[in-house]
C-alpha cells in the first residue's frame, strides 16, 4: 500500500465511524469483504492492540478481529498513476551497507516514507536487470527468483510491488510467504525442481529487528549475500527504472503466469531436521525428553517449533511469541535486546525447561539460554559454537567481529586451541573474512559476530541463526545418546572456563552532521581525524596499550579492561565499546576516551559523560 494512503487513513481514522472506514479502506485495498477481514485482523488487530506511546498511531478505530483468516496476499496499490513525491526518492539513503533499509510504514514523527511500492518495484526490477547480466550463460531459459517475508506489517504490499517488479524485469517469481533470511539463501543452492529450487536469485523482505514502521530487502545468488557494490549497483539502476515508472500507473498485480507459490519453508526446515538426526546419530526423535521452548518474538521464527523441534521428539510447552505480529508487541526480536533475552530467561525457569533458544525477525541470528537462566549470547554464544566447531576441527580459526571481548580471545586460543581472528563489525565482513582465510589457505570453520549472525563452512556459509541451534541441538542429543544425560549441562559446561568482563558498555557518540566542526568533509572525514588523534594519543601513553592486529577502530587496553572506539557500518556514530573488571575501571576508561574527544564540538557527549 503506498504511504500516502496509509497517512490519510491514520489521519482520518478520529473522524469517522467503522462502517465508512471499511468501505473506503476496502474499496481502496480492492478487497473483498472477506480478505478484507483478514487484512484488518492482521493489520488492524495489531495496529488497535498498540496504540499506544510505542506505536504512535493514534486513535485507531477497533475493528472486529477475525479469528480463522490466515494470511492475506495483497496487491492492493494506489489506484492513481502520479504521485507527487516521486521525484524526491533518493535511493542512495536506502542503502545500509549489504542491506536496504527503508521506512515503509507512515505515522512516526521524523520518518517519511521512503520505501513505497513504487520504490520497492523499481528495486526489485534493477535487481532482475542485474541479475540478468550477471548470468548471461543462462539466456536461453528463463530466470526465477524468490520471495520471502518476514511478519511486518507492509510485507504482503512490499511482496505485491517486489513481483510486479521482477516479472517486468521479465523473470519468473517463486513466493515463499513468511520466510526466513537464511531459507531465502538456501533456495538458490539446493536442488529441488519441484520447487523450482534451486532459483537464480532470492529476496528476503525484512528490517531485521528495527520498529515496525521499517523495511528492507537482504538479496542473495548462490555465492551468497550480495555486497556493498552490487546494492549501489542495483540502487542507482532502480532510480532510473523510477523516474520511468513515475510516469506510468502502478499496476493492481504482476502477470500472475508468471508467479508460482510454494511451501518452501517446509523444505528448509527439513534440512535442519535431517541435520539434527544426522548429527545424533541417526535417530528419529534424538530430542525425545528434551524440553525447549522457543521465543520467535512474533517475527518469522516460529516454524522451528512445529516443523523443527516437534518431529525431533522434543517437548516445548511455553514456547511464546511465535505468532507473526509485525508490530512486535512483547519484546524487540532481538538476541542482542536485555528485555528480550530476560523474556526467554523468564520462559525457560518458569517452565524448567531444558533450553531456551531465540531468534531475531527474520532468523539469521539466534541466541540460547541454559536450564539455569544462563544467557548464552554474545560472546558466551561465540564461545559455545566455537567449542563446538574446535571439537570437530581442532586448530582451526573462528572469525569474529571487532567488538569481541579480551576474555573470548583467551579461551578460544588458550582453552580450545583454536586461532581467534578478531576482524571488523558486520555480518558480511566476518563471514568474508572466513571464506576468504580459506581461499589462501587458512582453514576457517566457522564466522559469527556478537550480534547472534553466524555462518559455517559445514552449512555452505550460510548466514544463519537457526543453524548454530542446530549445533546446539546436536550437541545435546549425542550427550543423551551417550548416557550423559538430557539437559543444557553439556552446553554450559563447554564454556566453564570463559572469563567475562563484570562491566561492559557500548556507548554511542553521535556526530552532528550539520556542524560547522564538520568543515567541508563527512561524518566519516571527522570521525576519521577523532580516530586518529585517539591513536597518536594512544602512542604517546605508556598507560595506555593498542592492540597489535586491530582491523577497525582503535582498540586499546587499559586499567584492566579495554576498549574500542571506531566509526559505525551505517550511521554518523561512533560506537565505543568498553569493558573492565569493575565499574571504576570502566569509569577511567571512559575517562581516557572522554579526555580525547572532548573538543570535537560537534560530537554528542552527552552519553558518554554518564559514564564518568
Ligand atoms: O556499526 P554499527 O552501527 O554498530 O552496526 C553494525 C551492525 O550493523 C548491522 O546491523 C549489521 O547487520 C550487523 O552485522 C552489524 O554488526
Amino acid at each position: 500500500m503506498a504511504a500516502s494512503m496509509w497517512q490519510s487513513y491514520f489521519s482520518s481514522s478520529s473522524l469517522m465511524g467503522p462502517s465508512s472506514h471499511e468501505g473506503i479502506l476496502r474499496a481502496r485495498l480492492q478487497l473483498s469483504p472477506h480478505s478484507f477481514a483478514c487484512w484488518n485482523s492482521r493489520y488492524m488487530g495489531s495496529l488497535r492492540m498498540h496504540n499506544s506511546s510505542r506505536y504512535p498511531l493514534a486513535n485507531l478505530t477497533q475493528f472486529p478481529r477475525s479469528k480463522d483468516c490466515a494470511r492475506v496476499t495483497c496487491s492492493a496499490t494506489v489506484s492513481s498513476g502520479n504521485i507527487s513525491s516521486v521525484e524526491k526518492v533518493d535511493f542512495k539513503k536506502l542503502q545500509n551497507g549489504s542491506d536496504i533499509r527503508g521506512v515503509a510504514i507512515a505515522g512516526v514523527e521524523g520518518e517519511p516514507v521512503n520505501l513505497t511500492e513504487r520504490v520497492a518495484e523499481a528495486i526489485a526490477e534493477g535487481f532482475a536487470n542485474w541479475l540478468v547480466e550477471k548470468k548471461k550463460g543462462d539466456a536461453a531459459r528463463q530466470l526465477r527468483v524468490s520471495v520471502g517475508h518476514d511478519s511486518r506489517i507492509s510485507a504482503d504490499i512490499l511482496q505485491a510491488a517486489v513481483a510486479r517488479g521482477i516479472t517486468r524485469g521479465g523473470l519468473g517469481v517463486v513466493l515463499y510467504g513468511l520466510a526466513s533470511t537464511p531459507a531465502m539463501f538456501y533456495s538458490t543452492v539446493t536442488d529441488r525442481e519441484d520447487m523450482f529450487c534451486p532459483v537464480d536469485g532470492s529476496i528476503m523482505i525484512t528490517a531485521s529487528h528495527l520498529p515496525y514502521n521499517r523495511n528492507g530487502f537482504k538479496f542473495f545468488t548462490s555465492s551468497g549475500g550480495l555486497g556493498k557494490a552490487d546494492i549501489s549497483n542495483i540502487l542507482s539502476r532502480a532510480a532510473d527504472i523510477y523516474a520511468r515508472l513515475s510516469n506510468e500507473s502502478v499496476q493492481a498485480s504482476a502477470d500472475s503466469s508468471s508467479i508460482k507459490k510454494v511451501p518452501f519453508m517446509d523444505e528448509y526446515a527439513s534440512s535442519l531436521v535431517e541435520a539434527v538426526r544426522k548429527g545424533a546419530g541417526g535417530l528419529e526423535r534424538p530430542l525425545e525428553g528434551f524440553h525447549i521452548i522457543v521465543d520467535a518474538g512474533n517475527g518469522a521464527g516460529g516454524f522451528f517449533l512445529g516443523k523443527v523441534l516437534v518431529p525431533l521428539g522434543a517437548s516445548t510447552s511455553g514456547s511464546q511469541f511465535l505468532e507473526p505480529d509485525g508490530m512486535f508487541p512483547n519484546h524487540i526480536p532481538n538476541p542482542e535486546d536485555k528485555e528480550a533475552m530476560a523474556a526467554v530467561k523468564k520462559a525457560v525457569l518458569d517452565n524448567g525447561a531444558d533450553l531456551g533458544i531465540i531468534f531475531d525477525t527474520d532468523v539469521d541470528r539466534a541466541a540460547a539460554v541454559d536450564s539455569n537462566g544462563n544467557e548464552m549470547n554474545r560472546n558466551g554464544l561465540i564461545a559455545l559454537i566455537a567449542a563446538i566447531i574446535l571439537a570437530e576441527h581442532p586448530g582451526t580459526t573462528i572469525v569474529t567481529d571487532s567488538v569481541t571481548s579480551d576474555g573470548l580471545t583467551d579461551f578460544i586460543e588458550n582453552k580450545l586451541g583454536g586461532k581467534h581472528h578478531r576482524f571488523k563489525r558486520g555480518y558480511k565482513n566476518v563471514i568474508d573474512e572466513g571464506i576468504r582465510l580459506n581461499s589462501v589457505g587458512q582453514e576457517c570453520h566457522l564466522a559469527i559476530e556478537t550480534s547472534g549472525h553466524g555462518a559455517l563452512k559445514e552449512n555452505l556459509w550460510l548466514d544463519d541463526g537457526a543453524y548454530l541451534m542446530v549445533k546446539l541441538l546436536i550437541k545435546m542429543a549425542a550427550a543423551k545418546a551417550a548416557g550423559e544425560g538430557i539437559g543444557s549441562k553439556v552446553l554450559t559446561d563447554l564454556i566453564q572456563d570463559l572469563q567475562e568482563a563484570e562491566v561492559s558498555a557500548e556507548i554511542r557518540l553521535k556526530i552532528d552532521q550539520n556542524h560547522s566542526d564538520l568543515g567541508s568533509g563527512s561524518f566519516r572525514d571527522y570521525g576519521e581525524r577523532i580516530l586518529k588523534h585517539l591513536e597518536s594519543v594512544t602512542d604517546s601513553d605508556p598507560n595506555l596499550k593498542k592492540a597489535p592486529v586491530n582491523y577497525e577502530g582503535v582498540r586499546v587496553s587499559a586499567h584492566g579492561g579495554w576498549f574500542l572506539l571506531r566509526l559505525s557500518l551505517h550511521d554518523p556514530v561512533l560506537p565505543l565499546n568498553i569493558e573492565g573488571p569493575s565499574k571504576a575501571a570502566v569509569q577511567k576508561i571512559a575517562g581516557v576516551v572522554h579526555s580525547v574527544v572532548k573538543d570535537y564540538k560537534a560530537l554528542d557527549l552527552k552519553a558518554l559523560e554518564k559514564y564518568l
